[in-house]
Protein backbone atom coordinates (compact mmCIF):
# COMPACT_ATOMS: atom_id res chain seq x y z
CA UNK A 1 0.00 0.00 0.00
CA UNK A 2 0.99 3.55 -0.93
CA UNK A 3 0.46 6.45 1.72
CA UNK A 4 -1.06 9.29 0.15
CA UNK A 5 0.27 13.02 1.36
CA UNK A 6 -2.04 15.80 1.38
CA UNK A 7 -0.69 19.37 1.46
CA UNK A 8 -2.02 22.41 2.37
CA UNK A 9 -0.59 25.74 1.58
CA UNK A 10 3.12 26.39 0.26
CA UNK A 11 5.07 23.54 0.52
CA UNK A 12 8.46 23.44 -0.83
CA UNK A 13 9.71 20.49 -3.58
CA UNK A 14 12.85 20.32 -1.73
CA UNK A 15 9.93 18.81 1.12
CA UNK A 16 8.25 16.94 -1.24
CA UNK A 17 10.84 15.07 -2.75
CA UNK A 18 11.52 12.90 0.28
CA UNK A 19 8.89 11.11 -0.16
CA UNK A 20 9.75 8.21 -2.80
CA UNK A 21 7.20 7.70 -5.48
CA UNK A 22 7.37 3.81 -4.95
CA UNK A 23 6.10 4.04 -1.56
CA UNK A 24 4.03 7.65 -1.67
CA UNK A 25 1.79 9.92 -3.69
CA UNK A 26 0.91 13.18 -2.75
CA UNK A 27 -2.54 14.45 -3.19
CA UNK A 28 -4.06 11.46 -5.37
CA UNK A 29 -6.45 10.75 -2.51
CA UNK A 30 -9.31 11.95 -0.94
CA UNK A 31 -8.37 9.55 2.00
CA UNK A 32 -4.91 10.67 2.68
CA UNK A 33 -2.66 8.67 5.32
CA UNK A 34 -0.93 12.05 6.48
CA UNK A 35 -1.17 15.85 5.89
CA UNK A 36 1.28 18.48 5.28
CA UNK A 37 0.84 21.89 6.06
CA UNK A 38 1.81 25.16 6.96
CA UNK A 39 -0.81 27.59 8.71
CA UNK A 40 -3.91 26.08 6.92
CA UNK A 41 -6.89 26.68 9.79
CA UNK A 42 -7.63 22.52 10.43
CA UNK A 43 -9.91 23.64 13.47
CA UNK A 44 -12.03 24.62 10.01
CA UNK A 45 -10.29 22.18 7.47
CA UNK A 46 -12.10 18.51 8.92
CA UNK A 47 -9.78 15.58 8.44
CA UNK A 48 -10.64 12.09 8.69
CA UNK A 49 -10.11 8.92 10.82
CA UNK A 50 -7.25 8.03 7.70
CA UNK A 51 -5.52 10.88 8.75
CA UNK A 52 -2.32 9.04 10.94
CA UNK A 53 -0.14 11.86 11.18
CA UNK A 54 -0.04 16.02 10.64
CA UNK A 55 2.83 17.37 10.00
CA UNK A 56 2.94 21.20 10.17
CA UNK A 57 6.18 23.11 8.69
CA UNK A 58 6.84 25.44 11.14
CA UNK A 59 6.55 26.36 14.47
CA UNK A 60 2.90 27.34 15.93
CA UNK A 61 0.28 25.00 16.19
CA UNK A 62 -2.36 26.96 16.99
CA UNK A 63 -4.62 26.16 13.84
CA UNK A 64 -4.54 22.38 14.77
CA UNK A 65 -7.19 21.39 17.02
CA UNK A 66 -4.96 18.71 19.25
CA UNK A 67 -7.63 17.75 21.53
CA UNK A 68 -9.28 15.99 18.41
CA UNK A 69 -6.19 14.79 16.99
CA UNK A 70 -5.58 12.77 20.61
CA UNK A 71 -8.86 11.35 20.21
CA UNK A 72 -8.67 10.60 16.78
CA UNK A 73 -5.29 8.75 17.07
CA UNK A 74 -3.60 11.75 14.71
CA UNK A 75 0.04 12.58 15.87
CA UNK A 76 1.11 16.02 15.26
CA UNK A 77 3.91 17.16 14.68
CA UNK A 78 6.26 20.73 14.32
CA UNK A 79 9.65 21.50 12.86
CA UNK A 80 11.17 23.44 15.91
CA UNK A 81 13.70 26.12 15.38
CA UNK A 82 13.19 25.52 11.09
CA UNK A 83 12.22 29.23 10.46
CA UNK A 84 13.73 30.83 14.02
CA UNK A 85 16.65 32.42 12.03
CA UNK A 86 13.76 33.90 9.33
CA UNK A 87 12.10 35.06 11.81
CA UNK A 88 15.28 36.85 13.71
CA UNK A 89 16.29 38.58 10.51
CA UNK A 90 13.20 40.18 10.15
CA UNK A 91 13.26 41.34 13.75
CA UNK A 92 16.68 42.68 13.17
CA UNK A 93 15.12 44.61 10.44
CA UNK A 94 12.18 45.97 12.15
CA UNK A 95 14.33 47.18 14.77
CA UNK A 96 16.45 49.45 12.44
CA UNK A 97 12.68 50.40 10.78
CA UNK A 98 11.71 51.55 14.13
CA UNK A 99 15.02 53.95 14.65
CA UNK A 100 15.80 55.08 11.18
CA UNK A 101 13.19 56.64 8.83
CA UNK A 102 14.50 54.29 5.80
CA UNK A 103 11.18 53.42 3.96
CA UNK A 104 9.88 57.79 4.64
CA UNK A 105 13.44 58.80 3.16
CA UNK A 106 13.99 56.75 0.37
CA UNK A 107 10.49 57.75 -1.02
CA UNK A 108 11.13 61.04 -0.51
CA UNK A 109 14.84 60.75 -2.37
CA UNK A 110 12.48 59.36 -5.48
CA UNK A 111 10.34 62.18 -5.65
CA UNK A 112 13.58 64.97 -5.78
CA UNK A 113 13.40 66.37 -9.54
CA UNK A 114 14.87 68.97 -10.97
CA UNK A 115 18.20 69.92 -12.52
CA UNK A 116 20.68 69.00 -9.53
CA UNK A 117 19.33 65.97 -7.59
CA UNK A 118 22.56 65.07 -5.68
CA UNK A 119 22.32 68.59 -4.12
CA UNK A 120 18.66 68.62 -3.30
CA UNK A 121 18.87 64.96 -1.93
CA UNK A 122 21.75 65.58 0.32
CA UNK A 123 20.37 68.57 1.71
CA UNK A 124 16.84 67.11 2.77
CA UNK A 125 18.76 64.57 5.03
CA UNK A 126 18.56 66.67 8.06
CA UNK A 127 14.80 65.69 7.65
CA UNK A 128 15.46 62.32 8.38
CA UNK A 129 17.27 61.38 11.77
CA UNK A 130 17.52 58.59 13.72
CA UNK A 131 18.23 57.05 16.75
CA UNK A 132 21.03 54.47 17.11
CA UNK A 133 20.01 50.41 18.96
CA UNK A 134 23.27 50.66 20.56
CA UNK A 135 23.12 50.91 24.87
CA UNK A 136 19.06 50.49 24.78
CA UNK A 137 17.07 48.23 26.26
CA UNK A 138 15.18 45.35 24.89
CA UNK A 139 13.04 43.11 26.69
CA UNK A 140 12.69 39.24 24.43
CA UNK A 141 9.65 37.72 25.83
CA UNK A 142 9.68 33.66 25.52
CA UNK A 143 13.26 32.43 24.96
CA UNK A 144 12.73 29.21 22.35
CA UNK A 145 14.25 28.79 19.13
CA UNK A 146 13.20 32.41 18.06
CA UNK A 147 13.68 34.75 20.92
CA UNK A 148 17.42 33.02 21.96
CA UNK A 149 18.10 33.57 18.63
CA UNK A 150 16.88 37.16 18.62
CA UNK A 151 18.59 37.62 22.30
CA UNK A 152 21.86 36.79 21.08
CA UNK A 153 21.46 39.02 17.81
CA UNK A 154 20.66 41.76 19.73
CA UNK A 155 23.42 41.89 22.47
CA UNK A 156 25.55 41.30 19.10
CA UNK A 157 23.93 45.17 18.24
CA UNK A 158 25.42 46.50 21.45
CA UNK A 159 21.52 46.18 23.21
CA UNK A 160 21.19 45.96 26.56
CA UNK A 161 18.89 42.32 26.78
CA UNK A 162 16.41 40.97 29.32
CA UNK A 163 14.78 37.64 28.78
CA UNK A 164 11.46 36.57 30.59
CA UNK A 165 10.79 32.86 29.95
CA UNK A 166 9.28 31.19 32.99
CA UNK A 167 8.96 27.76 31.09
CA UNK A 168 12.08 28.02 29.60
CA UNK A 169 13.02 24.06 28.43
CA UNK A 170 16.59 22.72 29.82
CA UNK A 171 17.81 22.53 26.06
CA UNK A 172 17.31 26.35 25.16
CA UNK A 173 18.06 27.50 28.52
CA UNK A 174 21.45 25.84 27.92
CA UNK A 175 22.01 27.23 24.64
CA UNK A 176 21.33 30.99 26.16
CA UNK A 177 24.50 32.82 26.86
CA UNK A 178 24.58 33.46 30.58
CA UNK A 179 25.27 37.47 29.69
CA UNK A 180 21.43 37.34 28.83
CA UNK A 181 19.88 38.13 32.31
CA UNK A 182 16.08 36.78 32.96
CA UNK A 183 13.30 38.61 34.64
CA UNK A 184 11.52 37.16 37.05
CA UNK A 185 8.61 38.70 36.51
CA UNK A 186 6.95 40.25 32.94
CA UNK A 187 6.45 43.85 34.61
CA UNK A 188 10.02 44.20 35.49
CA UNK A 189 10.92 43.32 31.70
CA UNK A 190 8.47 45.85 30.36
CA UNK A 191 9.40 48.52 33.07
CA UNK A 192 12.65 48.75 31.28
CA UNK A 193 13.02 47.83 27.80
CA UNK A 194 13.15 50.47 25.06
CA UNK A 195 11.52 47.89 22.80
CA UNK A 196 9.38 44.41 23.69
CA UNK A 197 9.99 41.64 20.90
CA UNK A 198 7.23 38.46 21.58
CA UNK A 199 8.27 35.12 20.40
CA UNK A 200 5.88 32.69 22.77
CA UNK A 201 2.88 30.34 21.26
CA UNK A 202 -0.93 31.37 20.69
CA UNK A 203 -2.19 29.41 23.80
CA UNK A 204 -5.08 30.06 26.30
CA UNK A 205 -2.91 31.25 28.85
CA UNK A 206 -1.38 33.69 26.29
CA UNK A 207 -4.13 35.24 24.47
CA UNK A 208 -4.16 39.08 25.69
CA UNK A 209 -1.08 38.39 27.47
CA UNK A 210 -0.12 42.28 26.50
CA UNK A 211 -3.36 43.68 27.44
CA UNK A 212 -4.31 47.57 29.12
CA UNK A 213 -1.89 46.69 32.30
CA UNK A 214 0.86 45.66 30.54
CA UNK A 215 0.99 48.59 28.38
CA UNK A 216 0.78 50.94 31.03
CA UNK A 217 3.54 49.43 32.77
CA UNK A 218 5.65 50.21 29.38
CA UNK A 219 8.06 53.02 28.66
CA UNK A 220 6.24 56.08 26.67
CA UNK A 221 8.98 56.19 23.89
CA UNK A 222 8.74 51.58 23.94
CA UNK A 223 8.06 49.69 20.59
CA UNK A 224 6.20 46.68 20.54
CA UNK A 225 7.01 44.06 18.02
CA UNK A 226 4.33 41.09 17.64
CA UNK A 227 5.75 38.34 14.78
CA UNK A 228 4.18 35.58 16.94
CA UNK A 229 0.65 35.51 17.20
CA UNK A 230 -2.38 37.86 16.16
CA UNK A 231 -4.25 37.67 19.46
CA UNK A 232 -1.40 37.69 22.33
CA UNK A 233 -1.20 41.29 22.19
CA UNK A 234 -4.86 42.71 22.48
CA UNK A 235 -5.32 45.21 19.69
CA UNK A 236 -7.95 47.57 21.52
CA UNK A 237 -5.30 48.55 24.07
CA UNK A 238 -2.82 48.56 21.94
CA UNK A 239 -4.83 50.71 20.15
CA UNK A 240 -5.66 53.15 23.31
CA UNK A 241 -2.54 52.93 24.27
CA UNK A 242 -0.85 54.27 21.04
CA UNK A 243 -3.55 57.51 21.28
CA UNK A 244 -2.65 58.14 24.64
CA UNK A 245 1.22 57.87 23.92
CA UNK A 246 2.05 55.59 26.41
CA UNK A 247 4.10 53.45 23.61
CA UNK A 248 5.49 54.71 20.42
CA UNK A 249 4.82 52.26 17.71
CA UNK A 250 3.33 48.63 17.23
CA UNK A 251 5.26 46.39 14.72
CA UNK A 252 3.19 43.22 14.02
CA UNK A 253 3.03 40.37 11.23
CA UNK A 254 -1.09 39.98 11.74
CA UNK A 255 -3.21 42.27 10.60
CA UNK A 256 -6.88 43.30 11.43
CA UNK A 257 -9.58 45.60 10.95
CA UNK A 258 -9.02 47.02 14.09
CA UNK A 259 -5.23 47.66 13.12
CA UNK A 260 -4.85 48.61 9.19
CA UNK A 261 -5.61 52.29 9.73
CA UNK A 262 -3.55 53.64 12.42
CA UNK A 263 -0.42 55.28 11.30
CA UNK A 264 1.75 54.48 14.53
CA UNK A 265 0.95 50.45 13.42
CA UNK A 266 3.91 48.87 11.12
CA UNK A 267 2.02 45.07 9.63
CA UNK A 268 3.66 43.01 7.85
CA UNK A 269 1.73 39.87 5.95
CA UNK A 270 2.59 36.71 8.55
CA UNK A 271 6.00 36.95 6.29
CA UNK A 272 8.58 35.39 9.68
CA UNK A 273 9.13 32.21 8.57
CA UNK A 274 8.99 33.19 4.74
CA UNK A 275 12.22 32.71 3.04
CA UNK A 276 13.26 30.71 0.63
CA UNK A 277 15.89 28.67 3.46
CA UNK A 278 12.70 28.57 5.58
CA UNK A 279 10.56 26.99 3.73
CA UNK A 280 12.80 24.70 2.39
CA UNK A 281 14.25 23.61 6.34
CA UNK A 282 10.37 23.44 7.34
CA UNK A 283 9.37 21.12 4.65
CA UNK A 284 12.21 18.57 4.50
CA UNK A 285 11.81 18.62 8.83
CA UNK A 286 8.30 17.93 8.31
CA UNK A 287 8.46 15.23 5.47
CA UNK A 288 11.41 13.36 7.21
CA UNK A 289 9.92 13.40 10.21
CA UNK A 290 6.04 12.32 8.78
CA UNK A 291 8.31 9.30 6.85
CA UNK A 292 10.13 8.61 10.13
CA UNK A 293 6.46 7.99 11.95
CA UNK A 294 4.42 6.50 9.03
CA UNK A 295 7.40 3.78 7.91
CA UNK A 296 8.68 3.07 11.40
CA UNK A 297 5.99 4.11 14.47
CA UNK A 298 8.95 6.14 15.81
CA UNK A 299 7.74 9.34 16.94
CA UNK A 300 9.84 12.78 17.47
CA UNK A 301 8.92 16.62 17.82
CA UNK A 302 5.18 15.74 17.96
CA UNK A 303 3.52 18.04 20.00
CA UNK A 304 0.48 15.68 21.73
CA UNK A 305 2.33 12.83 21.74
CA UNK A 306 5.40 11.27 23.63
CA UNK A 307 8.90 11.15 22.02
CA UNK A 308 9.51 7.30 20.81
CA UNK A 309 12.06 5.74 19.54
CA UNK A 310 13.59 2.16 19.55
CA UNK A 311 15.01 0.68 16.43
CA UNK A 312 13.17 -1.59 14.36
CA UNK A 313 15.28 -4.39 14.36
CA UNK A 314 12.02 -7.42 14.21
CA UNK A 315 10.38 -7.83 10.81
CA UNK A 316 6.99 -7.00 12.16
CA UNK A 317 5.86 -3.66 14.67
CA UNK A 318 2.21 -3.09 16.20
CA UNK A 319 1.62 0.01 17.20
CA UNK A 320 -0.80 0.96 19.51
CA UNK A 321 -2.71 4.68 20.29
CA UNK A 322 -4.56 4.04 23.38
CA UNK A 323 -5.76 6.45 26.68
CA UNK A 324 -3.09 6.72 29.53
CA UNK A 325 -4.89 4.53 32.01
CA UNK A 326 -3.62 2.01 33.78
CA UNK A 327 -2.92 -1.89 33.33
CA UNK A 328 -2.85 -1.29 29.05
CA UNK A 329 0.28 -2.88 28.82
CA UNK A 330 -1.10 -5.83 30.83
CA UNK A 331 -3.78 -6.13 29.01
CA UNK A 332 -2.17 -5.55 25.48
CA UNK A 333 0.67 -8.52 26.17
CA UNK A 334 -1.86 -10.92 27.92
CA UNK A 335 -4.13 -10.64 24.51
CA UNK A 336 -0.35 -11.38 22.91
CA UNK A 337 0.18 -14.42 24.93
CA UNK A 338 -3.32 -15.98 24.53
CA UNK A 339 -2.19 -15.85 20.65
CA UNK A 340 0.86 -17.56 21.44
CA UNK A 341 2.75 -14.33 20.08
CA UNK A 342 6.67 -13.89 21.50
CA UNK A 343 7.12 -10.20 21.83
CA UNK A 344 11.36 -9.11 21.06
CA UNK A 345 11.20 -5.52 22.16
CA UNK A 346 8.48 -3.40 23.76
CA UNK A 347 8.22 0.25 24.38
CA UNK A 348 5.34 2.04 25.98
CA UNK A 349 5.30 6.43 26.76
CA UNK A 350 2.93 8.33 27.38
CA UNK A 351 2.07 12.13 27.60
CA UNK A 352 -0.73 14.07 29.57
CA UNK A 353 -3.94 11.89 28.35
CA UNK A 354 -2.83 9.81 25.61
CA UNK A 355 0.06 6.40 25.26
CA UNK A 356 1.86 5.14 22.82
CA UNK A 357 2.83 1.46 23.07
CA UNK A 358 5.21 -0.37 20.52
CA UNK A 359 5.53 -4.33 20.38
CA UNK A 360 8.11 -5.79 17.83
CA UNK A 361 7.73 -9.42 17.28
CA UNK A 362 8.58 -12.43 14.15
CA UNK A 363 6.44 -12.01 11.53
CA UNK A 364 2.67 -13.89 11.34
CA UNK A 365 0.15 -14.86 8.75
CA UNK A 366 -2.19 -11.95 7.70
CA UNK A 367 -5.13 -14.14 9.09
CA UNK A 368 -3.73 -13.91 12.56
CA UNK A 369 -2.44 -10.17 12.47
CA UNK A 370 -6.24 -9.51 11.28
CA UNK A 371 -7.23 -11.62 14.28
CA UNK A 372 -4.90 -9.70 16.75
CA UNK A 373 -6.01 -6.20 15.54
CA UNK A 374 -9.54 -7.11 16.23
CA UNK A 375 -8.69 -8.35 19.68
CA UNK A 376 -6.13 -5.40 20.43
CA UNK A 377 -9.27 -2.82 18.94
CA UNK A 378 -12.06 -4.29 21.41
CA UNK A 379 -10.04 -2.78 24.03
CA UNK A 380 -12.17 0.29 24.97
CA UNK A 381 -9.20 2.66 25.66
CA UNK A 382 -7.61 1.57 22.49
CA UNK A 383 -7.93 4.01 19.65
CA UNK A 384 -5.81 3.05 16.90
CA UNK A 385 -3.27 -0.13 16.58
CA UNK A 386 -1.07 -0.48 13.43
CA UNK A 387 1.04 -3.37 11.72
CA UNK A 388 4.35 -2.35 10.10
CA UNK A 389 6.85 -4.97 8.25
CA UNK A 390 10.33 -4.41 8.29
CA UNK A 391 11.71 -3.33 5.09
N1 LIG B 1 5.63 35.24 12.16
C1 LIG B 1 5.98 34.05 11.76
O1 LIG B 1 5.98 33.74 10.58
C2 LIG B 1 6.41 33.04 12.77
C3 LIG B 1 5.83 33.03 14.00
N2 LIG B 1 6.22 32.13 14.94
C4 LIG B 1 5.56 32.18 16.24
O2 LIG B 1 6.55 32.32 17.24
C5 LIG B 1 6.29 31.39 18.28
C6 LIG B 1 7.59 30.99 18.92
O3 LIG B 1 8.35 30.22 18.00
P1 LIG B 1 9.61 29.38 18.50
O4 LIG B 1 10.56 30.25 19.23
O5 LIG B 1 10.10 28.63 17.32
O6 LIG B 1 8.92 28.38 19.54
P2 LIG B 1 9.59 27.64 20.78
O7 LIG B 1 8.61 26.63 21.22
O8 LIG B 1 10.98 27.24 20.46
O9 LIG B 1 9.67 28.79 21.91
C7 LIG B 1 8.58 29.34 22.56
C8 LIG B 1 9.02 29.77 23.95
O10 LIG B 1 7.99 30.55 24.57
C9 LIG B 1 8.01 30.27 25.95
N3 LIG B 1 6.76 30.75 26.53
C10 LIG B 1 5.53 30.19 26.42
N4 LIG B 1 4.64 30.99 27.07
C11 LIG B 1 5.33 32.03 27.59
C12 LIG B 1 4.96 33.16 28.36
N5 LIG B 1 3.69 33.40 28.72
N6 LIG B 1 5.94 34.03 28.73
C13 LIG B 1 7.23 33.82 28.38
N7 LIG B 1 7.63 32.76 27.67
C14 LIG B 1 6.69 31.88 27.27
C15 LIG B 1 8.25 28.75 26.01
O11 LIG B 1 8.73 28.34 27.27
C16 LIG B 1 9.30 28.58 24.90
O12 LIG B 1 10.61 28.66 25.43
C17 LIG B 1 5.54 30.24 17.60
O13 LIG B 1 4.71 29.54 18.50
C18 LIG B 1 4.73 30.93 16.53
O14 LIG B 1 3.47 31.28 17.02
C19 LIG B 1 7.23 31.23 14.70
C20 LIG B 1 7.84 31.18 13.48
C21 LIG B 1 7.42 32.05 12.38
O1 LIG C 1 6.06 28.71 11.99
C1 LIG C 1 5.16 29.48 12.36
O2 LIG C 1 4.64 29.43 13.47
C2 LIG C 1 4.68 30.53 11.46
O3 LIG C 1 3.94 31.38 11.87
C3 LIG C 1 5.05 30.49 10.02
O4 LIG C 1 3.83 30.33 9.34
P1 LIG C 1 3.79 29.96 7.78
O5 LIG C 1 4.37 28.59 7.66
O6 LIG C 1 4.67 31.00 7.11
O7 LIG C 1 2.37 30.07 7.39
Amino acid sequence: MKYDIKTYNVIAQEGLDIFPTEKYTINQNDKPQALLIRSQDMHKTKFGTSVLAIARAGAGVNNIPLLEANANGTVVFNTPGSNANAVKELIVAMLILATRPVVASAAWAKKIAGADVSTQTERGKNHFAGTELLGKTIGVIGLGAVGSRVARAAADLGMRVIGYDPYISVEHAWKLSNDIPRAEKLEDLLRQSDYVTIHIPYTEKNKDLINTEELKQMKPNAVLLNYSRWGIVNEKAVVAALAQNEIRRYSTDFSSNEIIDNDKIVITPHIGGTTLEAEVNGAKMAAQTLRKYLETGNIINSVNFPAVEMPFDSPLRLTLIHQNVPNMVGRITTILANDELNIDNMINRSRDKVAYTMIDMSETSAEQLTKLRGELMAIPEVIRVRALHRQ
